[in-house]
């Protein structure tokens, strides 16, 4: 750079340093007059709150004031920050990031750049600006113009983005407004009312979007705003389990919005019990089955039973009594039995004594008897109730649940014509003596929920949920979920390709069709991979079948070294110490480490850390609290570290249906270094280990991986000479010219090949590319 252009940026600075510290100024000010609204509240409640509304609307005072300014074709500039800010002339100095204008300017593009002219992003300490970096537009879409790809090329080239993707990873989730994605922001943005439905591969930013959605939601229907005004403690996040919970948890208060209800699904259910029974594949395939529903409601309404017997309930005072038949009864449960359970049965309590009123009523004008007081009140309370509990027993959620599972007769009675009772045999379990000791399962709690709502109608409700991970959810947990949504206005995010479990789906429209929103259903998808490196996703992607496949990212941002390290071990007891060298190697470097490691190694594996001193967290307990944390596969969804170190594959692999599946999730944790640890001889062929003995081909990326060689054969013995030389990789390439003209080809035909498909598709297509070529050359 030449002295006039450090002069020229030194002069735009100290510009924009001036507006900075101005914007500044207004900031304080404003922070310094609502503290003295605090002081002056009328009590200190009120003051509290002001202050805590002042707080969110401000942000810190360390905080710098704008990260990026926009400047229009018409010449009109919008600084951009976390919070808006003001003159004393009430004119806009920052736009907050969620400003509807602001968000539009951020969707520009060197191809679409609407209004957008040139685009200044700040990098700062505090509210000093340290540098920044100009775009116009219009000059990147005529360098652009020339290429396939801008896209890529564009993304490549975002500094700050890369920088934001390179940082090392914490044990929380951050905020990431300076630089959302045009895509993710059409995503954040998607109108309120409806059901929006976000698939994306690992690591495409679908938590930031969801999360930062709900931002721009609170602010964009805040007061003053719209008159639909959306209240933090008014919106639910839901995440598949607490560590995940506690991983997202500081997003939206770092984006300013403190109040907003953020749980995992068993927390979000009103049980008052938890959960220490665990249920085998068969039974919780038929708990988390929607007819689960029918079941609790017929089976509600089963405990509610004809008065058998006669009763006779003497008149207090007076030498007659009133005698009350299943005919009295009958009609009194016919008019209430449509009302919640519990709602029928007060009513039908009313109306009981309603009618022994009347009877009593009838009796003394028959007798010519006098009685001043109320009818109803002739009668002994606990003979009333004890006719009303024969007839509408009082229950709780447990005792109900514990009467229906521990009787067969019960379960066939409430299930709907045509359920197998074979499954309502995998309900059966013999209830425990006291209610109390009753062991209650994962999938119990969700029926318990149920049952609840069906008892005392519907929970607290709320006007938008945002469920993360949702690919995993039975339906009667998305149907707890669906009771809980005010108007069907929800984003549920996550990943066809990541759904593991009982009920893993291999679509979303069951999603859809159990959360029956009325709103307008919005499919969409996130397809640029911001976490996993290319090198990671092409190794991880062998794990995947060819459906799964296509949800893979198609641009992948991270390209960086290594690639991911497989260490063999001669014997399974040297796993745990081999994996130990390998975290110790990380953590020595200061990496935030996860460790993937299956149920049947962690013994071993913590008491080698144990013995080595080494200090961890057990992220399936407490959370992602050390450097170095043991995470089991199912509870490393969502998660993110910047070392990952898988501990013997097939075991994970063979964990359960979706093994695979759950490899590959547990690959796509990293940020950036992924060491797998295995026994010798038991990577799979996917993950480049020996094909086994038989060749039998047991897995869908072996089998495109054999057909690709077996089209690479034949071409070899049909090919003429020169094209089987082209087609062989032979032996490396020296640096002749010739070898140097073959390495570029190849490297720019790589590059074609990742910016067209996804690594799952790359052998295959480079397979078929061979067999063009031959063709050609043949001709
Ligand atoms: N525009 C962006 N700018 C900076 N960082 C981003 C951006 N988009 C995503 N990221 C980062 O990429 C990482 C992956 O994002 P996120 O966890 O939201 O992905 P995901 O799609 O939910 O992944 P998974 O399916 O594995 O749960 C996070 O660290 C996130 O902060």
């Amino acid at each position: 750079m030449s002295v006039t252009d450090v002069a020229e940026r030194q002069s735009v600075l100290d510009q924009e340093q001036r507006y900075f510290d101005d914007a500044f100024h207004h900031r304080e000010a404003k922070r310094l007059r609502q503290a003295e609204q605090w002081k002056a509240a009328a009590n200190p409640k009120d003051g509290a709150a002001l202050k805590a509304a002042g707080n969110g609307a401000l942000g810190s005072p360390e905080e710098a004031v704008a990260f990026a300014k926009y400047e229009t074709t018409d010449e009109q500039t919008f600084y951009v920050g976390m919070h808006l800010i003001t003159d004393d002339a009430r004119d806009i100095v920052v736009y907050p990031w969620q400003a509807p204008r602001v968000m539009k300017l951020r969707e520009a593009t060197p191809e679409a750049p609407a209004d957008v002219a040139r685009i200044v992003s700040f990098t700062t300490t505090a509210n000093t600006i340290v540098d920044f970096d100009e775009r116009v537009l219009a000059e990147i879409a005529d360098r652009l113009s020339e290429l396939d790809n801008p896209d890529t090329v564009l993304i490549r080239e975002d500094e700050l983005l890369n920088d934001a993707l390179g940082r090392q990873r914490t044990p929380e989730m951050r905020q990431i407004v300076q630089t959302i994605q045009a895509a993710q922001s059409a995503l954040i943005r998607s109108p309120r009312e409806s059901l929006l439905i976000i698939q994306g591969g690992p690591g495409t930013g679908k938590t930031a979007v969801a999360l930062h959605r709900v931002s721009w939601l609170l602010y964009n229907y805040s007061a003053g705003r719209t008159m639909d005004v959306l209240d933090p403690d008014d919106v639910l996040v839901v995440g598949p389990n607490p560590t995940f919970t506690r991983y997202i948890k500081q997003v939206l208060p770092e984006l300013g919005d403190n109040d907003v209800v953020q749980t995992d699904v068993a927390s979000m259910l009103e049980t008052g019990v938890r959960a220490s029974r665990k249920e085998s594949g068969e039974v919780a395939r038929v708990k988390g089955d929607l007819r689960m529903l029918d079941i609790i409601s017929q089976g509600l309404q089963d405990r509610i039973r004809p008065l058998r017997e006669p009763v006779r309930l003497k008149a207090e005072g007076f030498p007659w009594s009133v005698e009350v038949t299943e005919r009295d009864v009958q009609p009194i449960v016919a008019r209430t039995r449509s009302m919640t359970y519990n709602r029928g049965r007060s009513r039908f309590r009313e109306e009981l004594l309603a009618f022994l009123a009347g009877q009593a009523t009838r009796t003394l004008k028959r007798d010519g008897g006098v009685y001043r007081g109320d009818t109803r009140q002739l009668f002994q309370t606990v003979e009333v109730d004890a006719i009303v509990e024969r007839v509408w027993p009082q229950l709780s959620a447990q005792a109900f649940l514990r009467d229906l599972f521990g009787s067969l007769a019960r379960l066939v009675s409430a299930a709907p014509p045509g359920f197998p009772v074979d499954q309502l045999q995998l309900l059966q379990r013999p209830p425990a003596g006291r209610l109390s000791e009753e062991r209650w399962s994962k999938e119990d709690l969700v029926l318990l929920d149920a049952v609840q709502a069906e008892l005392s109608g519907e929970p607290i409700d709320y006007a938008h949920i945002v469920v993360d991970e949702a690919q995993d959810l039975s339906p009667m947990q998305l149907s707890a979920i669906r009771l809980r949504s005010r108007t069907g206005s929800m984003t549920i995010v996550g990943d066809i390709a990541q759904s593991t479990g009982f009920w893993a789906r291999d679509s979303w429209d069951d999603v859809v069709e159990i959360l029956q929103s009325p709103l307008p259903v919005r499919r969409e998808s996130l397809t640029h991979g911001y976490r996993v490196p290319r090198s990671v996703l092409a190794l991880a992607s062998n794990l995947l079948d060819e459906r799964d496949a296509q949800t893979l990212p198609s641009v992948i941002v991270r390209d960086v070294e290594p690639g991911p390290e497989l260490h063999e071990v001669a014997a399974s007891a040297d796993l745990a110490e081999a994996t130990l060298e390998t975290v110790k190697h990380h953590s020595a470097r200061g990496h935030f480490v996860g460790v993937v490691c299956p149920a049947n190694r962690r013994e071993a594996l913590e008491a080698a850390f144990r013995s080595a001193g080494i200090m961890w967290s057990d992220a399936d307990r407490g959370g992602l609290t050390a450097a170095i944390n043991i995470v089991s596969p199912p509870a490393a969804k969502g998660l993110e570290f910047d070392a990952v170190v898988v501990v013997d594959p097939a075991a994970i692999a063979e964990s359960g249906p979706q093994g695979d599946r759950m490899l590959y999730i547990a690959m796509t944790r990293t940020t950036h270094y992924l060491d797998i640890v295995y026994p010798a001889g038991t990577l799979s062929p996917a993950l480049g280990g020996t094909q086994p003995e038989d060749g039998a081909v047991d897995d869908p990326a072996t089998a495109i991986e054999q057909s690709v060689l077996k089209e690479q054969q034949d071409a070899a013995v049909s090919a003429p000479a020169d094209a089987q030389a082209a087609t062989r990789s032979g032996g490396p390439l020296g640096d002749d010219p010739r070898s140097r003209m073959v390495k570029f080809a190849a490297q720019e035909l790589l590059g074609q090949l990742r910016d067209t498909v996804g690594p799952a598709l790359w052998r295959d297509a480079l397979g078929e590319a061979i067999r063009l070529l031959d063709n050609d050359v043949a001709r």
